[in-house]
């Protein structure tokens, strides 16, 4: 495919036939996907999926073996993230002897798009001491850190790779509700992956559910599920198929 930028190409994500190749194997195979912009997206599938490796993909910090991709027009370069994508991992990349202070002061060195008074007001809203040192935060705290961070950078497409599997149900609630406000309010699109189905039901309104490295279901809630089935039924549902055809 030419994935030249074209207008409908400023789209935030377009694949075309994309696939990645480990030593041990095919991890995402002939994967063709558009991601709309303006969408809270689930990636969800069971483990070894191929999930991180789409993640990874989009982000540029992998490339790939077969296939084109697209980020808001830009083929990723594999020179770093493209500057209008932010990405958190479970793995927060946050130093532990910097204070609050001190993280916002490095993404605003790092990050030429940097928004130092939205970055701020996210902390203020999670309730975070500004002086504290961050190896001394909760792991909600934390995760309200990483946040602030990845947001600072004012990004048009957020990618999150399991962000919330270390939180309480509480601290999770918070963070998903803070992340739709943001999303909403801010017109960002969010890539959110997570195998606590329940949870993405009311925050994502996109799906792409991935299947031992091959997208099995994607497109906009309200489409899928024409019949009002709740986005985590309906991921089980084709999951649990699937697993059932693999075994027939
Ligand atoms: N760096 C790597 N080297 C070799 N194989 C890899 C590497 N990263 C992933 N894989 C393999 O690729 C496949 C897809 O892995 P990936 O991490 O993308 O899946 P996932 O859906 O994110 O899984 P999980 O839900 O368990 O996090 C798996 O079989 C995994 O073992």
């Amino acid at each position: 495919m030419n994935l030249q930028r074209r207008p409908d190409q400023v789209l935030p994500v377009v694949a075309e036939g994309l696939g990645k190749k480990y030593r041990r194997g095919w991890a995402l195979r002939e994967t063709s996907l558009v991601i709309p912009g303006n969408r809270v997206v689930a990636l969800v599938g069971p483990n070894g999926a191929g999930k991180s490796t789409l993640m990874g993909l989009i982000t540029g910090l992998l490339r790939p073996t077969t296939g084109a991709i697209a980020v808001f027009g830009d083929r990723p370069a594999g020179r770093g993230l493209h500057p209008a994508v932010s990405y958190l991992a479970q793995q927060k990349p946050l130093y532990p002897q910097f204070t609050v202070t001190e993280t916002l002061t490095f993404g605003a060195r790092t990050n030429p798009t940097w928004d130092q008074r939205y970055a701020e007001h996210l902390i203020a809203q999670a309730g975070v001491p500004m002086g504290a040192k961050v190896g001394t935060l909760s792991g909600g705290q934390r995760t309200r850190v990483a946040l602030a961070l990845a947001l600072g950078k004012r990004p048009g497409l957020l990618l999150l790779d399991e962000p919330l599997a270390d939180l309480d149900p509480l601290a999770r609630e918070a963070v998903l509700r803070t992340l739709l406000t943001e999303a909403r309010s801010q017109g960002i699109t969010v890539v959110l992956s997570s195998h606590v189905l329940a949870e993405l039901e009311g925050v994502c309104d996109h799906l792409v559910l991935l299947h031992k490295g091959r997208i099995l279901l994607a497109g906009d809630v309200s489409r899928l599920s024409a019949n009002g089935v709740p986005l985590g039924e309906l991921a089980l549902r084709h999951m649990r198929a699937a697993a059932q055809g693999e075994a027939a």
